[in-house]
């Protein structure tokens, strides 16, 4: 085996290794070792905390817009290492090179968006009840911000994590993913490389139960940022509320997208394509639900089945490749018992199969696969596969569909062609989801405005847009009387 690179800590500006433990970085593509990782004791991640705690108040003292200016520096130069992040990413996550460029602009816009909100960080002015006197609200930061990430936006959600909670003035401890420590390193050497002040931003690789566990359990950590399941979001969240810690929390979905019988279907059929086997169906915000009006589903179902079958599937390093592998061997295991539930509650109509022979023998593939007549109350109608599956559920009237749309633990995304512009309304009003898409698939979010959802799959918070802002400061409201005399609000002086 040729020398294969190790992927460090960064803790107050020093490049560290802790000795104990490491783990291979897997590339799920073939299963080849493609590098290690150091796997972090608490110890380590006390040190981290110590740090981000130390350099807050200097952080917090320079002025918002010279943070926002190193931002843009960031930003500028992700852009210029954007087809080599892009390459890491794709040898460790296994998405396909196109969606790996996608991803790593989305940290690019991000960075760019944020450092503009160094020079804008609003907050109000209000006219004050009383003569002489001034009133309005600032932000401050939190203080020191845990972020715990995943692996399949490795990037895009750490920055939509890490840019927020720096230019208003926080600093950081990072828990990235273990099965993308290659994204953090190069991330964190572009911060580092940028002049980023020793401090301010700390990675720390390990496992969540020591080291993710360490950063949630830590009184000096003020607000813990969590993107992942809802079983790992549903423990932060009783640890960090016991501690009276703010923490936001994005988890799982089980988004549908909803066809009319006005809709155009060769559109929805390739929304349908993207959302649901893009990423091989591992994003939040994958569709999992095809609600298909009874009138256009035999039309829908022929031309999706087609399509389907002409995705190419492979590893992620080809051009050419639609779909790639799947992030390991648990999950394949895990998408292939879901589909097994599947043909018991539905029909299959194409996929349904592991991978394992000539190209795929050695890496983590599945087909794209798709189930109908599911009712809705199946389990492959409820729960989250993150895998290329598709449950088809056929409904005969919009309410039916927006019903069946709600009828689930999660409320992320959900999507509805149609060329209705009642319908249109109608959906985008009654959809319980955080994000609604119209005659577009359910993924594809843009930085600049709130990501998140209702029910399980979040707590309230949003990541991304300025709603992230709101996650990573506290707002101060400030009244100044200038009268010189002193002056008492809530005083009925009517009488
Ligand atoms: N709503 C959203 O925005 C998104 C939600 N997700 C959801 O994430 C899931 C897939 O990600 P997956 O990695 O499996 O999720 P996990 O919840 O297993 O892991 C997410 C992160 O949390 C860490 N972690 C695990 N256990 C603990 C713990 N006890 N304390 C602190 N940290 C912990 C993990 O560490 P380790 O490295 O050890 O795994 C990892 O860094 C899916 O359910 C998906 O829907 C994914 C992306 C976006
Ligand atoms: O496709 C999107 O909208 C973003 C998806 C995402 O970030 C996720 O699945 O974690």
């Amino acid at each position: 085996m040729g020398k294969i690179p190790l992927y460090r800590n960064y803790v107050d500006g020093r490049w560290q290794e802790d000795a104990n433990r490491r783990e291979k970085v897997i590339n799920p593509a073939n299963a080849k070792v493609i590098a290690e990782a150091v796997i972090s004791s608490p110890q380590i991640v006390h040190e981290a905390v110590d740090a981000a705690k130390r350099a807050q108040p200097a952080w917090k003292a320079v002025p918002a817009p010279e943070r926002g200016e190193l931002l843009f520096e960031i930003a500028q130069k992700l852009k210029e290492k954007k087809e080599e992040l892009a390459q890491v990413l794709t040898a460790e996550n296994g998405k396909p090179i196109q969606e790996a460029r996608g991803e790593v602009q989305e940290a690019i816009d991000m960075g760019f968006y944020m450092a503009g909100e160094g020079r804008r960080l609003f907050g109000q002015t209000v006219p004050a009840e009383l003569p002489n006197k001034h009133a309005m609200s600032v932000r401050s930061p939190v203080g020191v911000a845990g972020l715990i990430t995943p692996w399949n936006f490795p990037i895009a959600i750490a920055s939509w994590k890490m840019f927020p909670a720096i230019v208003s003035g926080n600093t950081v401890v990072w828990k990235p993913a273990l099965e993308t420590p290659g994204m953090a390193d190069q991330f964190v050497k572009i911060l580092d490389e940028c002049g980023l002040p020793h401090g301010v931003v700390n990675l720390v690789n390990g496992t969540g139960e020591e080291a993710g566990n360490a950063i949630v359990e830590h009184d000096e950590v003020d607000i813990v940022s969590f993107t992942g399941s809802t079983a790992t979001g549903r423990a932060i969240a009783s640890k960090a509320g016991g501690m009276l810690k703010k923490v936001s929390l994005e988890m799982g979905g089980k988004n549908a997208i909803t066809v009319m019988d006005s809709a155009d279907i060769n559109l929805a059929v390739d929304g349908i394509l993207w959302s649901g086997f893009g990423t091989s169906g591992q994003r939040c915000t994958a569709a999992s639900r095809i609600i298909v009006h009874r009138a256009v589903k035999q039309e829908l179902e022929e031309a999706l089945v087609a399509k389907t079958r002409e995705l190419a599937v492979g590893d992620g390093a080809d051009e050419n490749t639609d779909v790639g592998p799947v992030i390991g061997e648990t999950a394949l295991t895990s998408i292939h018992d879901y589909v097994k539930i599947g043909r018991q509650e539905g029909e299959l109509l194409c996929g349904g199969q592991i991978l394992n022979e000539g190209k795929y023998k050695k890496g983590y593939y599945y087909e794209p696969t798709i189930i109908t007549n599911v009712h809705p109350s199946a389990r492959i109608a409820q729960e989250e596969i993150f895998g290329p599956v598709l449950a088809i559920i056929p409904v005969n009237s919009l309410s039916e569909a927006i019903q069946v749309n709600n009828d689930s633990a999660y409320g992320l995304s959900s999507s509805i062609f149609t060329n209705n512009t009642n319908e249109v309304f109608r959906a985008m009003h009654e959809m319980d989801t955080g994000i609604v898409y119209v005659n577009a698939g359910t993924t594809g979010a843009e930085i600049h405005l709130p990501f998140g959802g209702t029910k399980k799959t979040g707590n309230g918070h949003r990541d991304s847009g300025t709603a992230s802002l709101d996650v990573f400061t506290e707002w101060k409201s400030v009244y100044v009387d200038y009268s010189g005399t002193l002056q008492r609000a809530q005083i009925d002086n009517n009488e």
